[in-house]
């Protein structure tokens, strides 16, 4: 692996990444960035969480001219969260070389955007929809640009935005760099670098399985029904750090996230419907650790970088196995470890069969967990909560208390006293679910070639189709900060 010295970029940028944290490229970027540095157009996959961002992002900054005052880089993101993480790092590469990056996505405040834009951006990170809004009102020029990214670009193809990349690309010069990342590349996408690239070079970096091989991969096989009870005593069992939580439907995102929360789970939700401004405070307590349970639809599954997500549980299967792939990569990013447990109804084998084809690696089959189990789960967290505690020394106010309480019983009776006290046993309040049908069987393609055939999915959770659902969600979710926050807590002083 290489240093970012070896690169030959500017100071400057080697200087933003060793600040953060970047001492050795990761192997994707050691395979593309003397590519992208010499205006090649790249094809570039490689496992979740490996620095695809940087691959490109690191790159793409170090060609910026600051010196002129015009959108040199476009890069484009399936969804809002993922666009904002993006030119996060991108700000963060350019930070000494002075680059000024802007980021645009619906659902935000048009006029900001406007007056961002008018300072004379080097680089724009945008979701599609509204980067099209802005180049039909004239306040964004794309003239200029001299490379375009597109992030996730599989996905962007699912979403229906192809004919929206089109219109986006008509406008910038077709001398141009051209980068194209993601995990997957399924076929249809030679389609699309035909269309759009110029002899591009698939890097693509290789490795015996498409997932990570440092993410546990578990599947159960329950009866719909079955599927919460699991749920809740794996988390007991598990005590994430973060944990996410993928549903099928958007109804279902609010349906699990309002259960969990009367089992005293910190939980809450994030899917399409729900407006900018909400997704935007979910997100940010999920990062700092007000909430400890994410549960997503598929918005949160594509690019983005959570640290401290050690789990993930697919209560639904995904529509298609690229997206198991990406929502189990919200785990073990950056050389961390991860667990993913996947639930599947007995009628849902073939697809946990495709899924295992795509990501060439056998899930390991578990039973369903027990409600004993769950317990000792929560046993071992209240211990070891204790023994951090008596690590730290931090308990002095009590010993008083203690050695008069030691007069009245031995130790290991008031120890377990103290224990039971501390150990969260499992809920079982009731909750309602609405059954969600199994996922019906596919019809196989096999050898389709560029993907002829498949129709793509149906647009979601994109810019354009929001407008439709404005003023539907309103109260109809409620917060899921229940009572059980204050139980939850103590996790994270451990
Ligand atoms: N060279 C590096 N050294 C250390 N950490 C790195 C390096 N490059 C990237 N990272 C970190 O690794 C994490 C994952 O990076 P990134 O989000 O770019 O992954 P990705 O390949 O785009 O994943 P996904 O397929 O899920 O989008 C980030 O937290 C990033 O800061
Ligand atoms: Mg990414």
């Amino acid at each position: 692996m290489a240093t970012f010295y070896e690169f030959g970029l500017d100071h400057q940028v080697v200087r933003a990444v060793t600040e953060m944290g970047f001492s050795e490229a990761t192997p994707i970027q050691t395979a593309t960035i003397p590519t992208a540095l010499e205006g090649k157009d790249i094809i570039g996959q490689a496992q979740t969480g490996t620095g695809k961002t940087g691959a490109f992002g690191v790159p793409l900054i170090n060609r910026i001219k600051t010196e002129e005052d015009h959108v040199q880089a476009l890069i484009l993101a399936p969804t809002r969260e993922l666009a904002n993480q993006v030119s996060e790092s991108l700000i963060a590469f350019g930070k000494y070389k002075g680059v000024r990056t802007v980021v645009v996505y619906g659902g935000q405040d048009m006029r900001k955007q406007i007056r961002d834009l008018k300072r004379k951006p080097h680089v724009i990170v945008a979701t599609p929809g509204r980067l099209m809004d802005h180049m039909r009102r004239k306040t964004i020029r794309l003239q200029e640009v001299e490379t375009v990214v597109l992030d996730e670009a599989d996905e962007m193809l699912n979403m229906g935005f192809i004919e929206d990349i089109e219109t986006i690309l008509k406008e910038v010069p077709t001398e141009r760099q051209t980068l194209l990342f993601s995990a997957t590349m399924p076929k249809r996408i030679e389609k699309l670098a035909q269309t759009f690239m110029k002899e591009p070079e698939l890097i693509a970096v290789k490795a015996k399985e498409v997932t990570m091989e440092n993410i546990e991969q578990q599947y159960i096989e329950l009866a719909e029904r079955d599927k919460f009870d699991a749920l809740c005593r794996l988390i007991d069992i598990h005590t994430p750090e973060l944990a996410i939580v993928f549903g099928r439907t958007k109804r279902r995102v609010d349906e699990l996230a309002e259960a969990l929360a009367k089992r005293g789970y910190r939980a809450e939700g994030i899917h399409g419907d729900l407006n900018q401004a909400k997704r935007d405070s979910v997100l940010r307590k999920f990062k700092n650790g007000l909430i400890d349970v994410l549960v997503a639809t598929d918005v949160a599954a594509r690019g983005l970088d959570i640290s401290g997500v050690t789990h993930v549980y697919n209560f639904d299967l995904p529509q298609d196995p690229e997206s198991y792939v990406h929502r189990i990569g919200r785990t073990g990013r950056a050389g961390k470890s991860g667990v993913a447990v996947t639930f599947a109804t007995p009628r849902e084998k073939d697809h946990v069969k495709a899924i295992e084809r795509l990501s060439k690696k056998k899930m390991t089959k578990r039973e369903m967990p027990s409600f004993e189990e769950a317990i000792e789960g929560q046993q071992q967290l209240a211990l070891n909560q204790l023994r951090s505690l008596i690590a730290d020394g931090g308990a002095d106010a009590y010993r008083q208390a203690a050695k008069e309480l030691l007069q009245e019983s031995d130790a290991t009776t008031a120890l377990a006293a103290a224990l039971k006290l501390l150990t969260k046993e499992p809920d079982m309040t009731p909750v309602r679910l609405t059954a969600e049908a199994p996922l019906r069987a596919k019809k196989r393609r096999e050898g389709g070639g560029s993907g002829a055939g498949k129709p793509y999915r149906q647009r979601r959770g994109d810019d354009r189709r929001r407008s439709q659902y404005r003023g539907k969600d309103s109260g109809r979710r409620q917060s899921s900060q229940g009572r059980g926050g204050q139980q939850r807590k103590a996790k994270h002083h451990a």
